[in-house]
């Protein structure tokens, strides 16, 4: 629960608040389908406005807490999905529960920009590309993009991330249903199934044409030993071939057990008899199958290709093909997919075809629909989910752990940021992790990237969740260094304090300026609440709920009572106070914290308060 409250925190686009699901007393598959959040932010992570048709009982607590900690409830609409590829149908039910789905298949580019707008998830096979466009055209709404599959390369991932729009994939459930396509190409490539067939059709009768060769003893090379490869392997073993496998980044432990053996590129293509494919394209796997490669290979390879056709250059093979280099092919996977018609690679008769069907069983296309489903509805409801592709995976437990923390780290970027003086401008943030655990055991991502959320935010018109943190800190040339400091405190917290330092800035509340001329805020987390523990040199003691307001003035008797009496005046309520002096009847920050937010007369009238030297009120 704790968990799934921080990675809400961390997805939404303008967290002022903390989630309030932990405090809720709901079982955890109570609250899994309840399309309910409460939050102080006009919107969330996904724009959702929550149902106010929902479970009394849960209204009910989140109005109560709400009211205890001046959270507003907002009545949300079932968020939309757009399912442009087909999905199986177990996982359209799973969707259908949770927001309005939309499948609308074949849309052209255009189509699809022009739906995007009103859909806050895109739920796409391999066939739709998610370029730049569509993630402009969605116009920020589009939260989600969930690939019913392995292969992320038609997802323009950089503009995804750019936009704060996180990507998930489906990795595992059609592992098998790929490798048994690779297994069935590699047997009816070798035995000329599909060419007698068509021969066959066709009132032939042609035993001589089609003698094929046998499987049994030749070596196969798996070039990229993941999941899918690993899988044609164990098979290929199971047919007697000696199997050996290139892969710069797989474990030899793991070829091993398997009994196969890890070899370099140029070792795999010169001694394989049949060498099949299954790395991901990417710009260095790109066309690694070349004139070059070809001129390596052994002499009448056959070559099966389940992974992705841009992996291969699709003139070298045909070339390959014609001198005989390569004496067949098989090919599930082309670089244009459809390939065009008068392809030479297709109609090539020593070349095999399926027309991306690796993952087209019935067993694999339920299993990614419900993997993806979940997957999307997860981070619709503001979760991380585990198969994230663009932003860092935290496991559930370390999540739970870090829940309150992520909250202080944004409360301290959004209160450090307030206190700056227009125009100085923002560089350097040093943040400063106290801990009294192994500080190179902390996972500091998320907080970083809530630090972050907080300082840009308030400022900026562009929102920040974990997704695009990093890539927006850079954008706007904000360096953010971090520190991990071993403190003899309790290990049971995984973190005892942080601190949010802006250097080189000038500051409106002056005594907020560390004796290192830094702008410096510091917070813990005391009973799970984040809490304000320093300004400047001065310690204070606030919980950091609702607003705070800061009063740098002499240390004397009274001033409490009236910045209290003023306050009260309004109606505004105090919930917290403490006072940080120096020494006694020297200075002192009283640090306050207020449900309601004061309007201008009442802050003008504190700031007249002569006892004041200076104050600030800070949004949180
Ligand atoms: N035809 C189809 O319908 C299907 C195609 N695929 C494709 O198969 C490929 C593999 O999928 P999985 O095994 O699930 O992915 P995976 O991520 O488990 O495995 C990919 C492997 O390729 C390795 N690799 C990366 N660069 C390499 C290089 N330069 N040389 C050799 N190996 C390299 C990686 O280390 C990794 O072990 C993907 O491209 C995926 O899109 C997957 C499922 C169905
Ligand atoms: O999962 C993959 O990478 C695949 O290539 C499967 O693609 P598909 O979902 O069948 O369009």
């Amino acid at each position: 629960m704790a968990a799934a409250a921080a990675a809400k925190a961390l997805l939404r686009p303008s967290a002022t608040t903390p989630d309030l699901s932990p405090r809720f007393p709901l079982s955890s598959s109570s609250s899994s389908y309840l399309p309910f959040r409460a939050s102080l932010s006009r919107s969330s992570f996904l724009g959702l406005r929550l149902a106010d048709s929902a479970n009394s009982k849960i209204s009910a607590l989140c109005r109560r807490s709400a009211r205890n900690t001046g959270l507003r409830i907002e009545a949300a609409a079932r968020p939309t999905v757009l399912v442009a590829e087909k999905l199986g149908e177990a996982g359209l039910a799973l969707l259908r529960e949770f927001a309005n789905v939309d499948c609308s298949y074949n849309l052209s580019p255009e189509e699809l920009c022009a739906k995007i707008s009103l859909c806050d998830a895109l739920v796409v096979r391999s066939g739709t590309k998610v370029t730049r466009e569509v993630f402009e055209a969605s116009k920020g709404r589009l939260k989600v993009v969930g690939r019913a599959g392995v292969g992320i390369d038609n997802v323009d991932l950089h503009a995804a991330t750019e936009s704060g729009c996180l990507v998930v994939n489906a990795p595992t459930a059609n592992t098998v249903a790929a490798a048994e396509h690779g297994i069935a190409l590699l047997a009816a490539m070798a035995r000329n199934v599909s060419q007698a067939d068509a021969s066959m059709k066709s009132g032939k009768w042609q035993r001589n044409k089609y003698v094929g060769v046998s499987l049994v003893g030749k070596t196969l090379a798996v070039m990229g030993f993941g999941k899918v490869g690993s899988e044609v392997a164990r098979r290929a073993k199971g047919l007697g071939m000696h199997v050996i496998a290139h892969d710069p980044y797989a474990p030899a432990d793991r070829a091993r057990a398997i009994g196969v053996e890890l070899v370099s590129f140029d070792q795999a293509i010169a001694t394989a008899d049949f060498i099949s494919l299954h790395m991901p394209l990417t710009p260095t796997t790109a066309k690694i199958f070349n004139d070059e490669t070809f001129a390596k290979v052994k002499k009448g390879v056959r070559i099966i290709n389940v992974a992705r056709g841009g992996v291969i250059d699709e003139d070298a093979l045909v070339r390959a093909l014609d001198n005989g280099i390569v004496a067949q092919a098989a090919l599930d996977v082309f670089t244009v997919e459809p390939p065009p018609k008068d392809s030479k690679l297709v109609m090539h008769e020593n070349v095999t075809v399926t027309p991306h069907l690796g993952a087209s069983t019935v067993e694999a296309q339920e299993g990614v629909a419900v993997e993806i489903a979940e997957a999307v509805i997860g981070a619709l409801k503001g979760e991380l989910a585990a198969t994230a592709v663009n932003a860092p995976m935290v496991p559930a437990e370390v999540l739970s752990e870090l829940a309150p923390y992520v909250i202080l780290a944004e409360k301290l970027g959004r209160l450090a940021v307030q206190l700056v003086a227009g125009g100085s401008g923002i560089k350097g943030v040093k943040v400063v992790y106290t801990s009294a655990r192994d500080p190179d055991h902390l996972d500091t991502r998320i907080l970083r990237a809530m630090i972050t959320k907080g300082i840009i935010e308030p400022i900026s018109s562009v929102f920040v969740n974990i997704v695009n943190a990093d890539y927006t800190a850079k954008q706007r040339g904000l360096r953010i260094s971090e520190e991990r400091i071993l403190r003899d405190s309790s290990p049971e917290a995984p973190l005892d304090s942080i601190q949010v330092h802006l250097s080189h800035v000038e500051s409106k509340f002056a005594s907020a300026l560390s004796d290192a001329g830094d702008i410096t805020v510091e917070g813990k987390v005391k009973d799970g609440i984040p809490h304000l523990t320093l300004v400047g040199s001065f310690s204070v003691d606030v919980s950091l709920e609702g607003n705070v307001i800061l009063c740098r003035n002499v240390d004397q008797p009274g001033n409490i009572g009236r910045v209290g009496r003023i306050l009260g005046e309004k109606n505004i309520n105090i919930s917290f106070m403490s006072v940080g002096r120096t020494a006694p009847r020297k200075q002192a920050i009283m640090a306050i914290g207020v449900d309601e937010e004061p309007d201008k007369e009442t802050l003008q009238k504190i700031g007249e308060t002569p006892a004041f030297e200076e104050f600030v009120f800070l949004k949180l």
